[in-house]
């Protein structure tokens, strides 16, 4: 689902990662775990084309190049640290993707937006909220909405249970990884970590898979 071959993640003056190879299947919940800065986000970040790497990164079989991002960001659903949500409520942020020419025609009714908001532990209010009032948490929660309801089955997600409580917590792992989609993920949280099918560290710059 998603193959890095000989990547390579420089900032100024210093190489963070330099990888041969990793293969990511389908269904598969990665957890990748690492030392502050060690380049953890960068990595998924690259996978959606919003960090220069060098190498070969390919998601769904599509070559990750400037032609093909936006083919591969519509496949991706990308719940970073700190998601924009970008619109004015949080009922406009959830419907905007099913106002482009792809989705359109199929916006979800009100009682599948409600159930899909349960599922994460979410109150039908929020919908009436300002997005950018909203705690990040929620954001990120949102953010896995949206994609919920686009049927998006490829998660990439950066540390998105660190903020939130017991019950959030246990509604994001049991929607993500107590599922059948694919997870790229970058976390510390044991509980996240246990749910993860594959844990891969990264020690001295390089990728090294862990016993789960
Ligand atoms: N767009 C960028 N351009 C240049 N350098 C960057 C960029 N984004 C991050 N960096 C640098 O790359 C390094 C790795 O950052 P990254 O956020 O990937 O680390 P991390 O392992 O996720 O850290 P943390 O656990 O603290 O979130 C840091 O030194 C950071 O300053």
């Amino acid at each position: 689902m998603i193959h890095f071959e000989n990547i390579t993640l420089n900032v100024p003056g210093q190489t963070l990662l330099k990888e041969t190879g990793l293969r990511i299947a389908p269904g598969d919940k990665v957890v990748i775990r690492g030392p502050s800065g060690s380049g953890k986000s960068s990595l998924l970040k690259a996978v959606a084309g919003a960090r220069p790497i060098l190498g070969k990164i390919s998601v769904g079989g599509i070559a990750l190049t400037a032609e093909s991002i936006a083919e591969i960001r519509r496949r991706i659903a990308f719940i970073g640290q700190e998601p924009i949500l970008g619109a004015e409520t949080v009922r406009e942020a959830l419907l905007l993707p099913f106002t482009y020419k792809a989705h359109r025609g199929k916006q979800p009714d009100d009682q599948t937006i409600f159930q899909t908001l349960e599922k994460l532990h979410l109150k039908p209010g929020i919908l009436q909220n300002e997005a950018k009032r909203i705690s990040g948490g929620e954001k990120q929660r949102i953010v896995i909405a949206r994609a919920l309801l686009l049927n998006k089955t490829l998660f990439i997600a950066d540390e998105i249970t660190s903020a939130l409580d017991p019950e959030s917590k246990q509604a994001v792992i049991t929607q993500l990884l107590h599922s059948e989609f694919t997870v790229l993920s970058v976390s510390h949280d044991p509980d996240w970590i246990k749910a993860s099918t594959r844990i891969i560290d990264i020690i001295n710059s390089k990728l090294q898979e862990a016993e789960v």
